[in-house]
């Protein structure tokens, strides 16, 4: 590959005798890797050989998964760098926890907090770009998780939302990208000296609006995928100057991660307990990874403020109408006790109906993609289950089920109609491949009408 000179001059200079494997190192092909999703039923049955485990992981794998698999498709396995996993891995999932994902998109790392979240607590999953956020939203989906919010927003707007709420922040910032030379060559063309600097002004102001999120006592994980001592250590060195209450906290290291660099910053000691994951050492494309405790009281329940008075009863916005309300639990009859929602968890967008727990925090003035999770749509008299619901159900969530071959899993999945060789029960069922829930589909006689989302189809891969 060729680097840009000015490129090699400075990592050379970094870097000294090392300087030559590590820039080597960008002619080695990239390692693939993948994880699998403890949301679902018998989620370790998958094609994919699970022998090679990554060891500072707790669901991922060396190798590498089709995108048009029905694993894939169905939420049970996610692409991923062998480095990038390793940085979800440090959020403290609790319980109750309220986490902030802020530069989401596309999702690996909010799929992977959500997966150890286990439906318990919220994660607020958000990114900046609308078309980069609209990938997140079906990343999340897929993964089929029921306590994600996926937002669309600036960190400022949100910062005047959720001031001090978040005991966990994730921020994978946006940065010069010197990990992703390997996988994306445009990456380099991108590059030139004074990137990592612009690119260190705009994660400044992302952490600025992060720590206004931060909940005294809660802690943030930084991260990038980039090289750059500018947006790595003299980041956090910034961050500590700046916020005397944050202290950088030890994070585990395996085999290749290296200590972060205080000489690359302003020599502060506690900065070797950041992490670097170079290239030539480790068999990822390289990360920087840092978490940083905030060590200010949490707030007790006793100077927590006050709750209002009891006054006039607010009401619900984006209740549900009656009915609503009676459609709802027509189809919800079908379903196990834990989809069985009490009214002020459930919220109607026009006709689009969420599970939205009544005691997360209000969202009417963000820009958001799936205020919790899409149930389905109300049409005319009816209700129509959605995709999103089918793939956070378990095989036996649902009473009615209709096991596909996976030859009738490759047709739905491209849109086709699916003939049965005998009759099944009239309406909705949860279409299930190898014990995989992957869509909902309506049986009509021998038929089943396709309802796969549009823009989602696709050809199975080539066997
Ligand atoms: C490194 S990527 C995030 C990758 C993601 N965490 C994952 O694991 O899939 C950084 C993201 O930050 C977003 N971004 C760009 N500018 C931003 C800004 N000013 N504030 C917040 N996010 C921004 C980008 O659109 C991009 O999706």
């Amino acid at each position: 590959m060729k680097l840009p000179q000015e490129f090699i001059e400075k990592y050379t200079k970094l870097l000294g005798d090392e300087a030559p494997t590590f820039l080597a190192s960008f002619d080695q092909p990239s390692e693939k890797g993948f994880r699998i999703n403890p949301l679902k039923n018998q989620f370790r049955q998958v094609q994919y050989p699970l022998t090679d485990p990554v060891e500072y992981t707790k669901s991922g794998y060396y190798g590498t998964v089709s995108g048009r698999s029905l694993e894939h498709q169905s939420g049970y396995v996610y692409s991923q760098d062998l480095s990038a996993m390793y940085v979800a891995e440090n959020v403290d999932v609790r319980a109750g926890s309220k986490i902030l994902d802020l530069c989401a998109a596309p999702g690996g790392k909010s799929t992977q907090v959500a997966s150890a979240m286990d439906n318990d607590g919220l994660l607020v999953s958000n990114e900046i770009s609308h078309s980069r956020a609209k990938i997140l939203a079906e990343n999340v989906e897929r993964i089929g998780a029921r306590n994600v919010v996926v937002l669309n927003e600036t960190p400022a707007k949100l910062a005047e939302s959720f001031s001090q709420y978040f005991d966990q922040i994730l921020v994978d910032a946006p940065c010069s990208g010197e990990g992703m030379f390997r996988k994306d060559h445009q990456a380099v063309s991108y590059w030139n000296e004074e990137y990592p600097h612009q690119c260190s002004v705009r994660q400044r102001e992302i952490l600025t609006s992060a720590l206004e999120m931060l909940a005294p006592g809660g802690s943030l994980i930084y991260s990038t995928c980039t090289f750059a001592p500018e947006e790595d250590e003299q980041i956090i060195a910034w961050l500590l100057e700046t916020y005397p209450s944050l202290q950088v906290a030890e994070i585990p290291r395996s085999q290749g991660m290296d200590q972060g660099r205080p000489e690359f910053a302003n020599g502060e000691p506690s900065l070797a307990k950041t992490v670097r994951l170079w290239p030539h050492h480790f068999r990822g494309d390289g990360h920087f990874v840092a978490k940083l405790t905030d060590n200010r009281q949490p707030a007790s329940a006793s100077n927590e403020p006050k709750k209002k008075k009891k006054g006039k009863k607010k009401t619900v916005k984006h209740g549900l109408t009656a009915d609503q309300w009676e459609l709802w639990n027509d189809f919800a009859q079908n379903l196990a006790a834990k989809f069985q929602f009490s009214h002020a968890d459930l919220r109607s967008y026009g006709d689009h109906l969420y599970f939205y727990r009544h005691d997360w925090p209000d969202l009417s003035k963000l820009k958001f993609m799936r205020p919790g999770l899409l149930l389905g749509e109300f049409k005319k008299k009816r209700f129509e289950p959605s995709y999103t619901l089918a793939l956070a159900l378990h095989p036996d969530d649902y009473q009615q089920t209709l096991e596909f071959s996976h030859e009738q899993w490759a047709a739905y999945v491209h849109g086709d109609t699916v003939q049965l060789t005998e009759q099944a029960p009239k309406g909705w069922a949860l279409l299930i491949c190898e014990d995989k829930p992957f869509a909902f589909g309506k049986v009509v006689g021998q038929t089943v009408k396709n309802f796969f989302p549009k823009g989602l189809r696709f050809l199975k891969e080539p066997l």
